[in-house]
């Protein structure tokens, strides 16, 4: 909905017209508080009550102008039509050499662009062409990224045409490196940064993003970025790589999506020394201050937003990540990806691995290195998805899952050190010191590395694990690369080419005896997609642990017989929008089932439906 222009915007000479000016725009219909129970903190319910609001509840006021009292102050926001020389800086619309003489003619780009009109097909070629150039990784990383913030369209043709290669270069693990790296490599600011000094401002920060109708936010504190560690404000390329990958591989538009970080400090010594260093020069704030600051920001981003905006916490360190999910899940539509993504992910792999190996899931003993967020999060869904299956109580299926820390096998008799988290998985057992003798002792058929500690499955654990398994099940899952707790080499040649093996990070394929195996790569990119689609497309109000089996459900129905023959028990890459199309429809289904869903009503055909929604990066004709 338009209304007046009541904004200014530079006009630069005939080459830019101001066209439309947005403001408190009243879309009547999926408004905040209809349909289904949703908790509102007081002050939201005040708010609402204050007969000096102007809107009452059931319209949407997503600029929070109408809600404003005359006291307080609004963003006169202001949508412009560019043209001339801003087009051409505008990612969004740029379409390079790509522009039609109509257009030309039309938007005031004569003499701004040589005279040659390429297809995107050619621009496609010749970007890629030049990617191929670079040696390093992390050249190609900042050649993409330049390439997002100059022509948007064409970065998503090249992300999803060619998803196989470039995965690796704007996600893990090269993502991975350019967060250490970020300070150094900065050129153009990607997403918001929230830090200690806009404390009681954020949702004047959050207005001050140019796009209105966000449907989906990353966010991280950069406290744990992948298996790195803390990388306090650099972490920012964790969120913007998911958020990539949410339109490339899930379909989301791109001006739906928003990466944030949040920045309370870094506890990174050599961060702190370094001059390039981006974020707050301080050590973390804790405690009171910290949920402070997060709290503001969850009720800033309802507020702004509403209640169906959904936000993926990324990356934060365990004791942080374990509270704010449980505390939030109850008021805000999240999920953790590293807990719940990656727990998806994992369990659709095991399901589709048994297919290899035989059994049913409880039949089968697993063994963690690693009791974190990925670690407690796979173990949970095991379990879970076990007792659905046997209707044995979730405390009996947990007995069969182990896990081991930095201390050792987690045992009763360690259960008052514990931190919560990893209390469930104390089971009584004489104390193991390490991996090895809990190989050893315990003989899993599924060993899980969730450690984010590199080369921790020795040849003697991947040994132990050949003897007495036929297939022996070895997921090493910790990213990037580096972390990984072993490589694929390592795997298949210890194994003597018998493993079923899985990482996180992408390998290549490894020739062993004579036999090619290509390991699977299991990474929660391929469920955070889907997965954020269905809950999208679904009008979603809360996530369950029902969406995530369903999401996993239908990673593991993606696996065909040819993969299975390679020894994958993953699909490739290659297909990943259909495979999120069967995501997003199986966890939408669901939350239809449960209740959860807003949007009525139901779609007949969820795939179809889901295809539908999806983004495409093909160049719009301009008039
Ligand atoms: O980002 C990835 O590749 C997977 C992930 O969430 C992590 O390792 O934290
Ligand atoms: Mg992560």
């Amino acid at each position: 909905m338009l209304s007046l222009n009541r904004g200014s915007s530079l006009l630069r000479g005939a080459a830019a017209r101001t066209v439309v000016v947005r403001c408190g725009s009243g879309r009547r219909g999926e408004g905040k508080g209809r349909g289904v129970a949703m908790e509102s903190t007081h002050e939201e319910v005040e708010a609402l009550m204050d007969p000096k609001n102007t809107v009452g509840g059931g319209v949407e006021d997503t600029y929070g102008e109408d809600r404003a009292t005359e006291d307080q102050l609004v963003t006169p926001w202001t949508v412009s039509v560019a043209s001339g020389y801003w087009l051409l800086r505008d990612p969004r619309h740029n379409k390079g050499l790509a522009f039609t003489e109509k257009e030309r003619d039309a938007h005031y780009l004569r003499g701004l662009l040589p005279p040659v009109v390429a297809s995107q097909e050619l621009q496609e070629k010749k970007l890629m062409h030049n990617l191929r150039q670079y040696k390093l990784p992390l050249q190609r990383y900042m050649a993409m990224m330049d390439l997002q913030e100059r022509n948007e369209r064409l970065f998503y043709k090249l992300l999803i045409d060619n998803v196989e290669e470039l995965l690796p270069v704007v996600y893990t693990p090269t993502v991975g490196e350019a967060c250490q790296k970020y300070g150094s490599i900065f050129r153009h600011p990607q997403g918001l940064y929230i830090s200690l000094k806009e404390k009681g401002k954020i949702l004047e920060v959050l207005r001050n993003w140019p796009e209105r109708s966000i449907q989906v936010i990353v966010v991280t504190d950069g406290e744990r970025i992948l298996g790195l560690g803390d990388l306090g404000c650099q972490g920012m390329g964790i969120p913007v790589g998911k958020l990539s990958l949410y339109t490339a591989l899930g379909g989301l538009r791109p001006s739906a999506c928003l990466p944030i970080t949040i920045d309370v400090g870094t506890n990174n010594e050599q961060l702190l020394n370094d001059e390039f260093y981006i974020g707050l020069r301080q050590r973390r704030a804790t405690g009171q201050e910290y949920a402070d600051l997060l709290h503001e920001f969850m009720r800033a981003v309802k507020q702004n937003y509403g209640e169906k905006i959904l936000i993926q916490f990324e990356d934060f360190a365990n004791h942080n990540a374990f509270d704010l999910l449980a505390k939030y899940s109850k008021t805000h539509l999240v999920f953790n990806d590293d807990i719940q993504g990656t727990a998806s992910v994992v369990l659709a792999g095991v399901v589709a691995a048994l297919k290899l190996v035989g059994g049913t899931l409880a039949e089968h003993t697993y063994l963690f290195l690693g009791a974190g967020e990925a670690g407690t999060g796979i173990a949970e869904l095991i379990a879970l998805e076990m007792s659905r299956q046997t209707n044995a109580p979730i405390e009996e299926c947990r007995k069969k899952i182990w896990l081991v820390d930095s201390k050792g096998l987690i045992v009763s008799s360690r259960k008052e050190s514990l931190q919560h988290f990893k209390k469930p998985w104390a089971h009584e057992h004489e104390p193991i010191k390490n991996l090895l003798g809990a190989v050893q002792v315990i003989k899993p058929t599924i060993l899980i590395g969730t450690s984010g500690v590199g080369r921790t499955f020795t040849k003697d654990v991947v040994e132990a694990m050949a003897s007495f398994n036929e297939k022996p099940i070895i997921l090493a899952l910790s990213n990037p690369t580096s972390q990984s707790e072993c490589t694929a080499e390592e795997a298949y040649t210890w194994s003597k080419g018998r493993a079923i093996f899985a990482s996180g990070s992408p390998f290549d394929p490894v020739e062993y005896e004579g036999k090619t195996f290509v390991p699977g790569q299991a990474n929660n990119a391929y469920i955070f997609p889907g997965f954020g689609l269905g809950l999208v497309i679904s009008g979603a109000i809360r996530v369950h642990d029902d969406l995530l089996l369903a999401a996993s459900e239908a990673l593991a129905q993606q696996v065909t017989q040819e993969n299975f023959d390679k020894g994958l028990i993953y699909p490739p890459f290659t297909n990943i929008r259909k495979i999120s199309a069967k995501i997003a429809s199986n966890v939408a289904a669901k939350a239809y089932e449960l209740g959860l869903a807003s949007r009525l009503p139901r779609p007949e055909n969820l795939v179809k439906y889901a295809e539908s929604c999806m983004y495409t990066p093909l160049y719009r004709s301009y008039r």
